[in-house]
């Protein structure tokens, strides 16, 4: 006899953008994200029974979205994903669990002619601001903010030798390569009893989030790596030492490969080793390295 083991349903990939006026100054501030709403709770029968009384369409959802953007601020993205989720707790007495997840796109101010533009923005990357909600009757507001997609590159300070050879090895042991990758990085705050004690906390969102982004670049820059496994641990022990109400903190990496071309067929080029300068770019595959740090 088949069971629902799992259900949750809502909507994804809702797109909101949000702008602030100052009338005094006429400085205005945009922030466009992202969406996606998961509901979970005594649904059952709407999978098992065709029971669509149980069921918040998923429209609704999306209109929820909205409007709770129009009646709280959007930023940070911590404090507007809380409010989200607890509106639906406590409005349908049948939904035990709101999934949230906030995905912040970056428009920067331009700068013209030397001075910041009231209105007008640029796209410098694909880097985003994330941010996981899951909030719940249970177990109150569990929150992990992240940075997913800054791409970063060095062109030396970093090695790879010592590891494993044996019959299945080719790779050669480097002191100097290049080193980069697309950053995903997430720190996972302790939990919040609701959304006064988020609320408590406001100021406490954009710090970590600067802290954690300039961890990420300053280490990446400066440590002499050893092993992109090795790097990426130094910069969760530091995200936890700066952000004491973290409970774990972890990266996902890409280890991006530049292969070096051995031009000496042609006219005996100097292109390897210590006269390596072009390079070709890898598209895959790529290795992935992974580590959660937790305080002891
Ligand atoms: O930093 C690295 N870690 C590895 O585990 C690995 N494996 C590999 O082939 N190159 C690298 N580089």
């Amino acid at each position: 006899m088949p069971s629902l083991a799992s259900a949750r349903y809502g909507k994804d990939n809702v797109r909101v953008y949000k702008v602030q006026k100052d009338e005094t100054t006429g400085v205005q501030t945009v922030t466009e994200m992202t969406v996606c709403c998961l509901l979970e709770g005594a649904i059952e029968t709407s999978y098992t029974e065709a029971d669509n009384s149980v069921v918040v369409a998923t429209d609704s959802i999306k209109n929820t979205i909205y409007i709770k953007a129009k009646e709280h601020p959007v930023n940070p993205p911590e404090l507007y994903a809380s409010y989200l989720g607890q509106h639906f707790i406590d409005r349908y007495p049948h939904i035990s669990t709101a999934h949230i997840k906030v995905v912040v796109h970056r428009w920067t101010r331009m700068t013209v002619d030397g001075a910041p533009h009231p209105h007008s923005f640029f796209r410098d990357g694909q880097e985003t601001r994330n941010v996981e909600a899951t909030v719940s009757r249970a177990g109150g507001i569990e929150l992990k903010s992240g940075i997913v997609g800054l791409t970063v590159l060095k062109s030396t300070g970093s090695a790879f030798h010592s590891f494993v050879r044996d019959e299945y090895t080719t790779l050669p042991e480097t002191w100097d390569r290049i080193l980069s990758t697309d950053v995903d990085c997430a720190w996972a705050w302790k939990p919040f009893a609701g959304t006064a004690a988020v609320l408590a906390s406001v100021e406490r969102f954009d710090q970590a989030w600067e802290s954690a982004r300039d961890i990420t670049m300053k280490t990446f820059a400066l440590d002499e790596s050893a092993s992109v496994q090795n790097t990426m641990y130094k910069m969760c022990e530091q995200i936890l030492e700066a952000v004491p109400e973290s409970e774990s903190a972890s990266y996902s990496l890409p280890n991006k490969h530049y292969f070096e071309v051995d031009l000496s067929w042609h006219k005996g080029l100097k292109n390897t080793g210590k006269d390596a300068e072009v390079y070709a770019p890898q598209s895959g595959p790529n290795g992935l390295i992974k580590c959660e740090v937790v305080r002891s």
